[in-house]
């Protein structure tokens, strides 16, 4: 973006995480929203998880590619409906956007989540590790910008770096930061710029290789 009073740079988190602010034009921010608004309807729409523990997440999430409820992969959702198929328009973004944070990824990337956060919305400290594949995660913000908190590999807990990302903000993470504990503690609500199609709330897509080939589950 060129508007911006103090333009942000790319920034290299932690060894392996690396922040490219403003890397998706308002266009092309527009369209993903769009997408998004079509990827969330019915069947096999946007939904809330319950954990194991009996938690309800705040979050509101649609899957692509395959079916991410906590914490597996699965082809068809809980009533039975296939999951959507992954949007290849993702599959070339993700591979642009790992190239552009420097790693060179052989696999298809081919599983995504659509996260959407209303302002009192966020998503505890959690490591991305039910996929079977070290490629690295590919992460597209959209919309109210949100403190994103990135940790380490070892603990839920201290050290971490929290980073602010915006509406058309990459984020990749992978090698040594790959099974680093990430979350979202809070969201800015109000902060969304119209002009990237989203008035209120935040989105985010996250695209990865799931490893699962085509095998079952
Ligand atoms: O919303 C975000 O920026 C992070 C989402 C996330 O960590 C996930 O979907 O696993
Ligand atoms: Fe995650």
């Amino acid at each position: 973006m060129t508007d911006e009073l103090f333009p942000r740079g790319p920034v290299t988190v932690a060894p392996g995480a690396v922040h490219l602010p403003g890397w998706l034009d308002l266009a092309e921010q527009r369209e993903l929203v769009d997408a998004c608004r079509e990827w969330a309807r019915p069947p096999a729409g946007m939904v809330r998880h319950t954990t194991p523990g009996g938690g309800r997440m705040s979050v509101r999430m649609v899957s692509l590619g395959r079916h991410w409820a906590p914490y597996r992969y699965r082809r068809t959702l809980p009533d039975g409906e296939p999951v959507k198929p992954f949007p290849p328009v993702l599959g070339a973004l993700a591979a642009r956007g790992a190239a552009a944070a420097g790693f060179a990824v052989a696999e298809r990337y081919d599983v995504a989540l659509v996260n959407f956060y209303d302002a009192d919305a966020a998503m505890g400290l959690h490591r991305d590790s039910d996929e079977r594949s070290a490629a690295p995660v590919v992460s597209l913000s959209l919309g109210d910008a949100c403190v994103f908190r990135f940790g380490n590999t070892e603990r839920r807990g201290r050290p971490w770096t929290d980073v602010e990302l915006r509406g058309g903000d990459l984020f990749v993470f992978g090698g040594p930061a790959r099974l680093a504990y990430h979350g979202v503690p809070r969201i800015h609500p109000g902060t969304a710029d119209p002009r990237g199609g989203l008035t209120s709330g935040r989105l985010n897509i996250t695209i990865r290789v799931s490893g699962l080939g085509a095998g079952p589950g």
